[in-house]
């Protein structure tokens, strides 16, 4: 089949109850497309047709995937879509050993390399150790580890995350995102992700898909969706954008990180990473101010020139929110109108951006 670039699925669905699912969206065909919004706004809805366990109608085509398209009459049943479905509760079979979850799943798989996607998706979800263990003598976290890799296994061209790690403690939470991002970046397949969580947004996110009572709010790149200062979207109720960059240097005097961002440095708490660790973080709108010229003895660790490129105002006519571009990274700067009005901030003005390495948190 001819290779695209761009996935795209419409959705429209109506319940009884009342509830609407209406949605067009394209989204890429690699990396972690997260469908984010609050509770009862449609996601694992969205992710359901997609899979075709619940018919909408539509079109739903996903990396080089046609499953549906109602205009030629085409709903393939979900067993015969290679997908791989990750759900809240890892589901394994509790009377069958890690091992014996794997095959049994690869046995109902079509592929042909089974036995190496298997070998994969042990290494790649590091479980070589647990495959002995029965289900119920695995923590929560080490479960859902063997059952993502049970679907890496199955050699899905799509794979389908629902709320995965819902069910974890944050401890748990924690150890388990690094496997995921080793996952997306090794898979190299579209890989559909519902959450309502802000930390695995900021960690997981390349692309984003905002749900709100069931229709379409935004959809982009995490940073243009983020960004955007017309239809801001925030993560738990706080506007802000998030920076992914690697460690270059410790300071073990202060215990500060630098962290390289593209085309600028960053200094941050040091929260235990290595040099060389990726690392994502969140830098609110709040926690951005403006200087119109560069802050001298100021005790701000980062503070970086930008160009003003949006301004709008509050509803609450007390601020506004302004858009910066810095060497091509785009923050948000949440500045009363007074300081707006007395700096003669407006689009196009040159201006220094400044926010506390104490208010960024690296994960
Ligand atoms: N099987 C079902 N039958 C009828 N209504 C349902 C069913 N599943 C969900 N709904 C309703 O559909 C709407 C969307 O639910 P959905 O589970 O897709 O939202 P969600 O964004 O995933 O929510 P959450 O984050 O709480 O899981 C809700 O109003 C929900 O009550």
């Amino acid at each position: 089949m001819e290779s695209i670039s761009t996935s795209e699925v419409n959705l429209f669905l109506e319940r009884k109850g009342g509830f609407k699912l209406d949605c067009s969206v394209k989204f890429p065909t690699e990396g972690i497309t997260v469908v984010f919004g609050e509770s009862g706004s449609g996601k694992t809805t969205f992710l359901r047709c997609v899979a075709g366990l619940e018919r909408a109608h539509g079109y739903v085509h996903v990396g080089n995937e046609l499953w549906q398209d109602d205009k030629k009459n085409i709903f393939l049943p979900t067993w015969q879509r290679q997908l791989g479905y990750v759900f809240q509760e890892s589901s394994l079979f509790p009377h069958l050993s890690a091992l014996k979850n794997l095959e049994f799943a690869i046995k109902r798989s079509k592929s042909p390399n089974s036995k190496e996607r298997m070998e994969t998706a042990i290494e790649l979800l590091g479980i070589r150790t647990l495959l002995n263990r029965m289900p119920s003598q695995l923590s929560g976290g080490e479960r859902q580890r063997v059952a993502i890799a049970r679907a890496v296994a199955t050699d899905p061209h799509v794979m389908l995350f629902d709320e995965p790690l819902a069910s974890l403690d944050f401890a748990r939470k924690v150890e388990i995102l690094p496997w995921l991002v080793k996952l997306k970046e090794e898979l190299k397949i579209p890989m559909l992700y519902v959450t309502h969580s802000t930390n695995e947004v900021v960690k997981l996110a390349d692309h984003i898909i905002v749900l709100e009572k069931g229709l379409l709010k935004a959809s982009g790149s995490l940073q243009s969706v983020l960004s955007n200062v017309d239809l801001p979207v925030k993560l738990e109720g706080k506007l802000g954008v998030v920076l992914r960059g690697k460690v270059i240097n410790k300071d073990a005097r202060w215990n500060l990180l630098t962290v390289r961002i593209e085309k600028f440095d960053i200094t941050v708490p040091d929260g235990g990473e290595g040099v060389g660790d990726s690392v994502s973080l969140q830098v609110l709108a709040k926690d951005v101010s403006i200087a119109a010229a560069k802050p001298e003895s100021t005790s701000i660790l980062n503070i970086l020139p930008g160009i003003v490129t949006q301004i709008r105002q509050e509803d609450n006519h007390i601020d506004s929110l302004v858009q910066i571009d810095c060497n091509g990274q785009k923050f948000l700067s949440l500045v009363t109108n007074k300081s707006l009005n007395s700096l003669c901030l407006q689009e196009g003005s040159n201006v220094w951006v400044q926010f506390k390495s104490m208010s960024l948190s690296s994960q």
